[in-house]
């Protein structure tokens, strides 16, 4: 498998800038969640790699292919999205012809275990489920077709929290069977945070953050104590927001500690998880307080 590389990618829709310059590469067999607040252009990012829009500058390549063989490069990418494709009477054993026949080798048996999970009748149309089960059944879609790029935008939206939680057993089973790589853009992050080794988070028409989740949180620190000691202890570090309840302060760092910081002994220091992280840097969060 190869890696995808996107380069220099821009897009505006007359003036609007969505996209500046971004610049990023996703590696094979790796589970992504992109992040970003509403409208920071998630989904155009998804349908600018899947050459469903085309981008206003750069370029999307796989490895070995370049940008020259779209057809090859655009056969390794499956793109599930809100968006229905599909005619009005299609029915969901027509969904799963159709990816075996742009894809090939469509996991059949899978997919209708999958279904019968999910409580979805395979000769059903698709515009006939309510919205969460329509998401269910592009969900087995996606889990099935044969693809080493699967983008899934907004994967949970209107599922209950019982299928969330089957979506995410099969997601990680499928990806244990047969390792490939999954891009979730959703707004669910604490759900995601366990799954999802790396993050890329879309803010201000760039990507602000491209990392390993372990390596984002290894730097998300909240500082506890009385004020005073607070700010001291925090002076100089990147400190993204803060909560006091009274006299007591706790603000959130992003930043490396070093040993030379002495915690004074009322103050204390623990961690938060990478939704809270990403509220304080999609907020806006200062250099310092
Ligand atoms: N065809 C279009 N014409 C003009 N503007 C568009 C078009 N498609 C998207 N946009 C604008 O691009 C911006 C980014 O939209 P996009 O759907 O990519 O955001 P998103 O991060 O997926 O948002 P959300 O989390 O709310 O789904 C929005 O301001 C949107 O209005």
């Amino acid at each position: 498998m190869e890696q995808l590389t996107i380069s220099h990618v821009s897009k505006k829709y007359g003036r609007q800038v969505i996209l500046e310059d971004l610049n990023c590469q996703l590696a094979p067999g790796k589970i992504y969640g992109l992040l970003g607040r509403n409208g920071a252009g998630k989904s155009t990012l998804l349908n600018i790699i899947t050459g469903r829009i085309f981008p206003t500058n750069g370029t999307v390549a796989l490895d070995k292919l370049g940008t020259n063989d779209q057809d090859r490069v655009l056969g390794q990418f499956y793109l599930m999205s809100e968006s229905n494709l599909y005619p009005k009477r299609t029915t969901i054993q027509r969904m799963f012809d159709l990816a075996d026949g742009s894809y090939g080798h469509f996991d059949y048996q899978n997919a209708n275990r999958l279904l019968k999970a999910f409580g979805i009748d395979a000769k059903i149309q698709l515009s006939k489920l309510s919205t969460g089960l329509q998401t269910a059944a592009k969900l087995v879609v996606a889990l099935n077709v044969n693809a080493n790029y699967v983008f899934l935008d907004e994967p949970t939206l209107g599922l209950d929290a019982n299928h969330r939680e089957l979506f995410y057993k099969e997601l990680v089973k499928s990806y244990q069977e047969k390792p490939r790589t999954f891009v979730l853009s959703t707004h669910l992050i604490d759900e995601i945070q366990q799954l999802v080794e790396h993050v890329l988070i879309l803010a201000d028409h760039h990507l602000i953050e491209d990392a390993d989740v372990e390596t984002l949180l290894d730097r998300a620190y909240t500082v506890t104590g009385p004020a005073n000691l607070v700010d001291q202890y925090v002076a100089g570090l990147r400190v993204l927001s803060a909560d006091q309840l009274g006299t007591v302060k706790t603000a959130y760092v992003f930043d490396q500690l070093d040993d030379q910081r002495v915690i004074p002994d009322q103050v204390k220091v623990g961690h938060y998880d990478l939704q809270k992280l990403f509220i304080g840097l999609t907020n806006g969060g200062s250099e310092n307080e």
